[in-house]
């Protein structure tokens, strides 16, 4: 039986799901001090599911996350996903940020094999800690045959996302992971696996040699809105500048033409939106042709900015190639 099983490697990088707090107590806690080994011991009858083995890559709260953990991460996955003796890979990590470093493997790793991010809303030492039930369902999915050649998953709370589409929308919740834009891809609970929609199209980009990524700000826009924020990015030195947009990726008109200002110096501007959900297109409310804006079709201001950090290191630069890679013509 054990060896009919699928070969799953859990990386664990910390985030929630590896937290502990004082047992007395069920506020506040420390991420990412709970050791991989540890993890898969709290899981009951994972033995049964998989042959598993654990590596530690980093031990910290998700908010930290940076680039240099992003390419060890990014080779190492590599590396396991061409030997013969892995099946699937689970990355755990913390829920913060963990929508961007999906994006980020989904965009440079070239693989069939099942990715499968995890992460938790609650410690492990929390009443009713989620991160137990949600590395059994990661599991299952890196496991499952279904689960290949769909690019990276995310599995919390017996839901599967795409690594695009896939974003944290409650502070607390466990069901905090929702595809606002298409719903997610799948469902897990112990007994199965099942995927509803086709597995979606990427284009995967050559992992640059060294970090860091180029320096792309995102700038949030709001009511009475002025340059500022633009012109510090500018004078920053930054190679591209995400607008979070208010509505349909607009802002305050000093923020529009110190954006139109940016662009013309070859800074890239992409406009993406604040609100969560629904596609940012060229030439709605904003004229993008003129001074050659990006619009971030459906990838949300984090997202986007990681794109954007892809492309750039890649030497893709030009408004209408950068377009291109955001929203892919029909
Ligand atoms: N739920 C969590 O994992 C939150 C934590 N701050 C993290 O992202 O690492």
């Amino acid at each position: 039986m054990a060896d009919t099983l699928p070969r799953i490697v859990i990386l664990a990088t910390g985030g929630t799901i590896a937290g502990a707090a004082d047992p007395r107590s069920q506020s506040g806690y420390n991420a990412g001090e709970v050791s991989a080994e540890s993890l898969i011991a709290s899981v009951p009858g994972i033995e049964a599911l998989a042959r598993l083995s654990a590596e530690q890559v980093a031990s910290i709260g998700s908010q930290d996350m940076n680039d240099a953990v992003w390419f060890g991460l990014a080779r190492r996955i590599d590396l396991l996903a061409r030997s013969p003796e892995v099946d699937g890979i689970v990355v755990t990590h913390g829920t913060d940020t963990l929508e961007e470093t999906a994006l980020f493997l989904d965009l440079v790793v070239e693989t069939d094999k099942p990715v499968v991010l995890v992460g938790a809303m609650r410690p492990s030492t929390a009443i009713s800690a989620d991160g137990p039930l949600n590395i059994h369902e990661a599991v299952q999915v890196a496991g499952s045959p279904q689960a290949r050649g769909r690019g990276v998953l995310v599995v919390l709370n017996d839901t599967i996302h795409g690594a695009r589409d896939v974003t944290k929308t409650s502070t607390t919740s466990v069901q905090t992971f929702q595809s606002p834009n298409c719903g997610p891809v799948g469902l897990v609970n112990p007994n199965m696996v099942a995927f509803h929609a086709p597995p979606a199209a990427r284009t995967v980009y050559p992992l640059p040699a060294l970090p860091p990524l180029p320096p792309v700000d995102i700038v949030v826009a709001h009511a009475g809105m002025g340059a500022r924020q633009v012109q510090d990015a500018v004078a920053a030195g930054v190679k591209g500048i995400v607008l979070a947009g208010v509505g349909d990726g607009n802002a305050a008109k000093p923020a529009i033409d110190a954006l139109a200002a940016a662009a013309a110096r070859g800074i890239v501007v992409v406009r993406s939106s604040r609100v969560g959900s629904g596609p940012v297109m060229r030439n709605i409310e904003i004229d993008d042709d003129t001074p050659g804006f990006v619009a971030a079709g459906s990838y949300n201001p984090a997202k986007a900015r990681v794109l954007l950090q892809v492309l750039l290191a890649n030497g893709i630069d030009a408004p209408a190639e950068v377009q291109a890679a955001f929203v892919p013509a029909p």
